[in-house]
C-alpha cells in the first residue's frame, strides 16, 4: 500500500487551485498522456525547468541580441495604434532607455488597458525575446511589463519549463508553485554516510531548489538539487530490478523444448533467408529457453535489422513446445504491423495469432480472452493491453518486450507479478549504450543484430535548408510518377502561434493542392481505425506520399517506401532521425533521405545533421548522441535526456548510476523485504518513482 504520507502527491491534478478541465488538458498532453486523469500531482515535481530568465541582466535596448530574453527599462514614449479599420496590424508601444528605442508590439488589442498599464512617461521595467528587423528593435508581446515602483514584486530569476501548445508560462509555474507546497517530510531513505560525502540536499529542499533555480548554475545537471533527486532516480530503478530479480530466482521457469515442427516450415517459406546474426541470436535464445532457469534477454538491433523474424522463432518454439508466446508492441500501429506480418509468416503453418489492443470492441475482446484462456491461441499480440488484469493465459511461455526506447521494466514487472513465469525477450532497436542498458535494464544477457539483411544498399542522406523546398516537392512529383513511395514527416500536429513549426495537417493541405490526391496523411491524434487506414493505403500503394508525426519513428515496415524528407531536422534527437530513417532503406531498392532544417544553425544542431550524413550506424549515432546532448543543447522531444528518466541523465550522473547499483544490491542483500526502517522508507522512495510494482513482490508488500 502506498504511504499515506504520498497521498497529496498522488492526488488528480486538477485538486490543484487553477487547474480546470482546459488546463488539465494541457498538462496532459505536456506529460505525454492520454488524459488528466492519468495524471498525478508528482509529475508536476518532476517537470524540472530547463534554463531561467535572469532579469538582473539589463542590458540597455541597443546591446540586446536577437532572439534572447532581455530585460529592459526605460519611458514609455508614445502610442501607435493601429490605423482605424486596420485592427489587424500590431499596436505599438515605443520605449526609451539611455541606449535606443524598444517597439511594444501588440496584436489583436482590445479596449483600452495598454494606454492604462503603460502611461506615457511612466518608467516601466518588460522583459521578452528581442527582434532585429531594419535596425529597430521590438518585443512582442512581453512576458512581463511593471512600473518602476512595483519592482521589487518582480521575480528577478524565473525558471523556463518546456511547454506545450496553449500553456502559458505563467499557468505552469502558479500550478508548480502549488505541487511545491504539497511535499511532505520524508523520513530519509539514503544512508547518512552517503548523504554526508556527496553533500546532497534532502529531498524536499531538493524539489524546491529544483524550481527555484537563483542562476544559471542551478539549471545545471550538476546542482546539487539535480545530483540527489538523479540519485533517487537511479536508486528507485536498481532497487525495482534487484527486486525482479530477486523475484525471478525464486519462480522457476518451464524448459522449453524446440522441435522445429513449425520453425522449419515457416523458415523455408520465408522469401529471405536469416542472417548470420539472426540465426546466432535464434541459437541463443532457444539455448536460453531450453534451460531451467527464466530466460532474461535483450535483443538489440539497428534499425531494419530484423527483429520481428528472430522473435517469430522464438515464439514458435515456445508454441511447439505445447505453450504460448505473446508479443508487447509500443504502439497501436505497431501491434498490428506485427499482427499482419506474422499472420502472414506463420499463419500458413497452422499457427493460431490474435491482436488484443485497448481499442478491441468489448465482444471481440472477451471472445479473444476466452481463446487465450482456453490455449486456442498460440501467440498473441498488443500493446500493454496484453497484461491487464482480466487477461489470464492458458500456459504462457514466452513474452516478448518491443521496448523500441521506451525503455522501463514496468509492463514486465505487471506480466510476473501475474504469476505466470514466462521466458523474457525484450527487444530494443538502435543499439544503446552499455550504461543505458545497465540503466533501463540491469544486468541481463544481450544479443545484438551487428550485420544487415543482404541487399541493402546505403541510404544516400543529404541536408537541405527550408529554401529549397519547392525544388524538392518538384523532385518528387518525379519520383511519385516513377512510382516511388514517399514519407514527410513533420515535427507537430497542431498550427501552433507560438511556433512556426510547420505542422503535419496543414503541410499536408500544402502537398495535395501541388502534387494530388496521391498523398495521405497520418498524426496521434487522429483516431485508432483512420491510423490504420491511412497506413494501409499508403502499403497498398493507394497514397503515395504519407505526410506523418514521429508516430510512424518506430518500427513502420514498408519495404518499398524509399524516399524520406524530414522538417525541421534540426529539432529532432539523433537517435530519432536515425529511427525515422530507418523507414526506409528496408528492401533492395536505393533509399534517400532529405534532411531540411531551418538556419541559421546552431554548431551542435550542425553537427547532429552532418553525424547523420555521415553514417548509418546507429551504434555510432547512439554514442555521438549521448556526447553531443551534452551541451546543454536541448533539441528533440523525447530525446533531450535520457530515456526513462526524468532527471537524471546518464552522461551528467554515470557516476550516481555506479553507486545506486552498489547500494541496492547492499540493500537487497540485507533486507530483501524491506521491513527495516531505512527498508520502509525505501519503499516510499519507489512509489515516488512510480517503481511501486515491485513491491507487490515483497512478503510484507
Ligand atoms: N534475413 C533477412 N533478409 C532480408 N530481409 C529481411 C531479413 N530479415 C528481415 N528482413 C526484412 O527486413 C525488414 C525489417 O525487418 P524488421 O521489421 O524485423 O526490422 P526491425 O529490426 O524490427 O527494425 P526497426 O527497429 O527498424 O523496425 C522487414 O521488411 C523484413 O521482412
Amino acid at each position: 500500500m502506498r504511504p499515506a504520507l504520498l497521498d497529496p502527491l498522488f492526488a488528480s491534478l486538477d485538486t490543484l487551485p487553477g487547474v480546470g478541465p482546459k488546463v488539465g488538458e494541457f498538462l496532459a498532453r505536456l506529460f505525454g498522456r492520454e488524459s488528466i486523469e492519468d495524471c498525478r500531482v508528482v509529475d508536476l515535481l518532476f517537470h524540472a525547468p530547463h534554463s531561467i530568465v535572469d532579469r538582473r541582466h539589463q542590458p540597455g535596448v541597443m546591446n540586446a541580441l536577437a532572439g534572447a530574453i532581455v530585460t529592459i527599462k526605460g519611458r514609455i514614449d508614445r502610442h501607435q495604434p493601429p490605423p482605424p479599420g486596420r485592427s489587424s496590424m500590431p499596436y505599438r508601444v515605443f520605449l526609451q532607455d539611455d541606449t535606443g528605442e524598444l517597439a511594444l508590439t501588440f496584436f489583436k488589442v482590445k479596449g483600452n488597458w495598454l494606454e492604462k498599464q503603460l502611461p506615457i512617461d511612466d518608467i516601466v521595467i518588460v522583459s521578452g525575446k528581442v527582434d532585429w528587423f531594419n535596425g529597430r528593435a521590438s518585443m512582442v508581446h512581453p512576458d512581463l511589463m511593471v512600473r518602476e515602483e512595483d519592482a521589487e514584486t518582480m521575480a528577478l530569476v524565473e525558471p523556463v519549463y518546456g511547454l506545450t501548445a496553449g500553456l502559458s508560462p505563467k499557468t505552469l509555474r502558479r500550478t508548480i508553485e502549488a505541487a511545491l507546497t504539497r511535499i511532505p517530510n520524508f523520513q530519509e531513505w539514503l544512508d547518512e554516510a552517503l548523504l554526508e560525502k556527496q553533500d546532497f540536499l534532502t529531498v524536499r529542499d531538493a524539489f524546491i531548489a529544483l524550481h527555484e533555480p537563483r542562476d544559471a548554475t542551478d539549471i545545471d545537471p550538476r546542482a546539487p538539487a539535480r545530483r540527489r533527486l538523479a540519485y533517487d532516480e537511479f536508486l528507485a530503478g536498481q532497487l525495482s530490478l534487484s527486486l525482479v530479480r530477486q523475484r525471478l530466482r525464486i519462480l522457476p521457469g518451464t524448459p522449453v523444448k524446440a522441435t522445429g515442427a513449425l520453425s522449419g516450415p515457416v523458415i523455408s517459406a520465408l522469401p529471405f533467408s536469416l542472417t548470420g546474426s539472426q540465426t546466432a541470436a535464434v541459437a541463443d535464445i532457444l539455448a536460453d529457453m531450453a534451460r531451467e532457469e527464466r530466460m532474461l534477454r535483450l535483443l538489440q538491433g539497428d534499425v531494419g535489422s530484423g527483429k520481428t523474424a528472430v522473435a517469430l522463432m522464438a515464439m514458435l518454439a515456445a508454441v511447439e513446445a505445447g505453450g504460448q508466446a505473446a508479443l508487447m508492441a509500443p504502439t497501436e500501429i505497431l501491434a498490428r504491423q506485427h499482427f499482419t506480418t506474422l499472420s502472414r509468416l506463420a499463419g500458413p503453418a497452422g499457427v493460431k495469432i490474435d491482436v488484443l489492443t485497448g481499442r478491441t470492441k468489448s465482444r471481440e475482446r472477451d471472445a479473444m480472452l476466452e481463446r487465450l484462456a482456453s490455449g486456442e491461441t498460440d501467440i498473441v499480440i498488443g500493446t500493454h493491453a496484453l497484461f491487464q488484469d482480466t487477461v489470464s493465459y492458458h500456459r504462457l511461455l514466452l513474452a516478448v518486450v518491443d521496448e523500441q526506447h521506451r525503455f522501463g521494466v514496468h509492463q514486465r514487472l505487471r506480466l510476473t507479478a501475474k504469476g505466470v513465469s514466462p521466458h523474457m525477450l525484450v527487444m530494443t532497436a538502435t543499439p544503446i549504450p552499455r550504461t543505458l542498458v545497465l540503466a533501463a535494464f540491469g544486468d541481463m544477457d544481450v544479443s545484438k543484430l551487428t550485420e544487415k539483411p543482404a541487399g541493402r544498399k546505403p541510404i544516400q542522406t543529404v541536408t537541405l535548408p527550408t529554401e529549397r523546398l519547392d525544388d524538392i516537392v518538384e523532385r518528387l512529383r518525379g519520383a511519385i510518377e516513377e512510382g516511388k513511395k514517399i514519407y514527410w514527416i513533420c515535427p507537430l500536429v497542431e498550427e501552433s502561434e507560438l511556433s512556426d513549426l510547420m505542422s503535419a495537417d496543414e503541410r499536408f493541405q500544402i502537398l495535395v493542392a501541388r502534387l494530388g490526391p496521391v498523398a495521405g496523411l497520418i498524426h496521434g491524434r487522429m483516431a485508432g481505425p483512420d491510423k490504420d487506414a491511412a497506413m494501409l493505403a499508403f502499403k497498398n500503394g493507394e497514397t503515395r506520399l504519407l505526410v506523418a508525426t514521429t508516430v510512424v519513428e518506430v518500427g513502420v515496415d514498408v519495404p518499398d517506401a524509399t524516399i524520406m524528407v524530414i522538417e525541421h531536422a534540426e529539432r529532432f534527437g539523433l537517435a530519432q532521425l536515425h529511427q525515422l530513417r530507418g523507414r526506409v532503406g528496408r528492401g533492395d531498392q536505393a533509399s534517400s533521405c532529405i534532411l531540411l532544417y531551418k538556419g541559421p544553425l546552431s554548431q551542435t544542431a550542425h553537427a547532429r545533421l552532418s553525424i547523420l550524413r555521415d553514417t548509418e550506424d546507429g551504434f555510432v549515432i547512439a554514442e555521438e548522441d549521448l556526447k553531443l546532448r551534452g551541451e546543454g543543447e536541448l533539441l528533440g522531444t523525447r530525446q533531450s535526456g535520457t530515456p526513462g528518466f526524468r532527471i537524471a541523465s546518464l552522461e551528467a550522473h554515470a557516476d550516481l548510476l555506479e553507486i545506486a547499483r552498489k547500494d541496492a544490491a547492499y540493500v537487497i542483500e540485507r533486507d530483501p523485504d524491506l521491513t527495516t526502517p531505512r527498508g520502509e522508507a525505501l519503499r516510499t522512495l519507489l512509489y515516488l518513482h512510480r517503481r511501486d510494482e515491485a513491491i507487490r513482490f515483497l512478503r510484507a508488500g
